[in-house]
């Protein structure tokens, strides 16, 4: 693999290719009587008679044609169905949606889809890489295998250099808490990962909200020039400026999913003019149109109520455009190129292994301050001199001291690699989403790299832990049995790293997936054969899925033999006949590493489906 630092030079003296070349396959865009539904959940004990959901009409027929070469706004007031009808038409939204989209005629395939740039409203960016970081491990994973890897870094530089994110190259990312670079090189660097596949097609929800005029004009600059190169790029925006608003090819209006103009930008004034809509003094046009979609008419005198002024709107689009444009959408394209040419075959730019080890290095990259967080092994130290010295040098006369500590060491490594790991997949949510739905990657070397890349601190912890406290408290000295115990505790630590996994993507929120975590994990600690040796039969089958319970038994298992003696009073007693002891028995060893083993395996597969439907639309 290479080096992203050391290469990082190679931009500045080659260029391979321009992101404002023209692309190969240019793509015709319809959209024809566009329709979506949502069920809306009647939640609240207010509502307790009503029915229990309720249909909402959020886009209701949109109809337009997009070419190669042109800019399409969509403007409307919040709420008026603009991301709405940008995901539908990048192939993003599930559920009930009606008319038909297509592509040069075709219907949305994968192969579309890695043909496609989908920029979301909020950037989602790992905050602790570099900009040049970002954008070559998004080169490696986008561009097809047919390069080299020196040939994907290349590229990224390129990138970097055409959207002047030269300056800010080697800055970090940032996120809420963390300084990073501007909002402005961020929306930047999220086209940049767009760009690196040359897409034909490009959405953009919203690039410029947030950003002062002259960095939303630079930006929509750059969206223009893209155009030009024969793309076809469709955008959201607010409130563009009057400089802004003369740059779109096509603009479409939309007000509570009702379109209200579709057509040339510079035909938009004349056509409300036309239909009796005209503002009373110059003013920005988007300014105007928005007015418009919200009902409010510059007409002062006609103090018309708003809905009145949208219903005429919407039957003057029905009387003027919309038969138009339906002709326009159903004329055959002349258009030759055809998109599914491409390769059946390459489905993925990537092979799985390239996949695996790019995705693990990015992780390894993005979560170094994570995984040698000093608190974090500062907690594991202290815990485990402070076990140490409570626990100094006790042998078996103290048994029950002993029993003691084994059974902290398997209640204390059952919650503490399941918090870590609970964190893992809802914290990334949004970033497998995104990159899922542009194809970049299997689900499975993601998943892979994302469970491996912290297994080495998530298992370094425990031995160091282990090493510690095992001489200091005495426990059994032998090699072979320090081994067994080492050995068990690893175990016992993937098998609550899984469950976390699991829980984290089942609940996918924080805060649950934590009180879930925490009462399962002390419904195993109880069950676990040390408080209380006769759990009633009704509830014995919490033995059989209780981490903690297998946990202390192997530990148990390491230490003590059938038939050991240890002091008791003023006699001897077998260790078998200790109550903790005899309630989970010294036998049948096998069955607890292989009921951990069952647990290692079950819940990473749960994991795994459970993240299968994160990044796919809903059917
Ligand atoms: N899954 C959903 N559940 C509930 N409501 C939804 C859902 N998806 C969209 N909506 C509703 O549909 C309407 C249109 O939403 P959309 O996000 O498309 O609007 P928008 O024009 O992009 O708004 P903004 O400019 O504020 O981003 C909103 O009223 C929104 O609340």
């Amino acid at each position: 693999m290479v080096d992203i630092e050391a290469q990082s030079s190679y931009g500045k003296s080659s260029s391979p290719s321009s992101i404002f070349n023209k692309v190969d396959r240019p793509v015709i865009l319809k959209f024809q009587e566009v329709v979506y539904t949502i069920r809306i959940k009647n939640e609240g004990w207010l509502k307790k008679n009503s029915d229990k959901s309720i249909e909402k009409q959020i886009l209701k027929g949109v109809t337009g044609k997009v070419l190669p070469g042109e800019l399409l706004a969509m403007l409307g007031p919040s709420g008026s169905g603009k991301t709405t009808l940008l995901t539908a038409l990048g192939g993003r939204l599930g559920g009930k949606l009606g008319g038909t989209v297509t592509y040069n005629g075709k219907s949305f395939s994968s192969i579309m889809k890695r043909n496609t740039g989908f920029v979301t409203q909020d950037d989602v960016l790992y905050p602790h890489l570099t900009v040049t970081e970002t954008l070559v491990f998004t080169a490696l994973l986008r561009l097809p295998r047919s390069l080299t890897s020196q040939e994907k870094v290349m590229h990224a530089e390129s990138v970097i250099n055409q959207l002047g994110l030269t300056r800010c190259k080697t800055s970090i990312i940032g996120g809420p808490l963390l300084r990073g670079v501007s909002g402005g090189e961020r929306k930047r660097v999220s086209i940049g990962q767009e760009m690196l596949i040359n897409p034909s097609l490009l959405f953009l929800d919203e690039p410029t909200s947030g950003l002062d005029s002259t960095t939303a004009q630079r930006i929509v600059s750059t969206l223009w020039d893209l155009a030009r190169g024969g793309r076809t790029v469709v955008m959201t925006i607010h409130q563009p400026s009057s400089r802004l608003f003369y740059m779109f090819h096509k603009v479409l209006l939309l007000s509570e999913g009702n379109p209200l103009f579709f057509g040339k930008g510079s035909e938009v004034m004349d056509y409300f003019n036309h239909i009796g809509f005209s503002p009373s003094v110059a003013m920005n046009p988007s300014d105007f149109l928005l007015d418009l979609a919200n009902g409010i008419s510059s007409d002062d005198s006609s103090q018309e109520d708003q809905n009145t002024v949208t219903q005429k709107l919407v039957s003057a689009y029905t009387s003027n455009l919309a038969e138009n444009l339906e002709a326009e959408t159903l004329e055959a394209d002349d258009h030759q190129d055809d998109i599914s040419d491409y390769k059946k075959s390459e489905r993925w730019s990537t092979t799985w292994w390239q996949q695996f080890v790019v995705l693990f290095r990015r992780g390894l990259k993005e979560r170094r301050h994570e995984s040698f967080d000093s608190l974090k092994i500062g907690q594991v130290l202290i815990i485990a001199f402070l076990c140490g010295l409570l626990w100094w040098q006790s042998d078996v006369a103290h048994l029950q001291d002993q029993s003691g500590l084994l059974f902290f060491y398997s209640g204390f490594w059952g919650f503490f690699p399941l918090f870590q790991a609970i964190f893992t997949f809802p914290q990334e949510r949004e970033m497998l989403a995104k990159e899922r739905s542009s194809g970049m990657y299997r689900l499975s070397s993601y998943f892979m790299s994302r469970t491996l890349a912290d297994l080495p601190m998530e298992l370094a912890l425990p031995t160091v832990f282990c090493i510690i406290t095992y001489w200091m408290a005495g426990l059994k000295r032998a090699l072979e049995s320090f081994l067994y115990a080492l050995f068990t505790l690893l175990l016992s630590v993937m098998v609550s790293q899984g469950l976390g996994l699991a829980l984290g993507a089942l609940v996918m929120d924080l805060k649950s997936a934590t009180v879930l975590g925490s009462v399962i994990m002390l419904s195993f600690t109880l069950a676990g054969g040390y408080y209380v040796q006769n759990v009633p039969a009704f509830i014995s089958w919490i033995k059989y899925i209780s981490i903690s319970q297998h946990t202390y038994k192997l530990l148990i298992g390491s230490q003590y033999e059938h038939g050991q003696t240890y002091p008791c009073g003023n006699q001897t007693c077998l260790v078998d006949d200790y109550p903790a002891i005899k309630s989970i028995g010294l036998d049948n060893q096998v069955i607890s590493f292989v009921a951990l083993a069952i647990m290692l395996v079950f819940y990473r597969v749960v994991a795994y489906l459970a993240l299968m439907r994160i990044g796919v639309p809903k059917k």
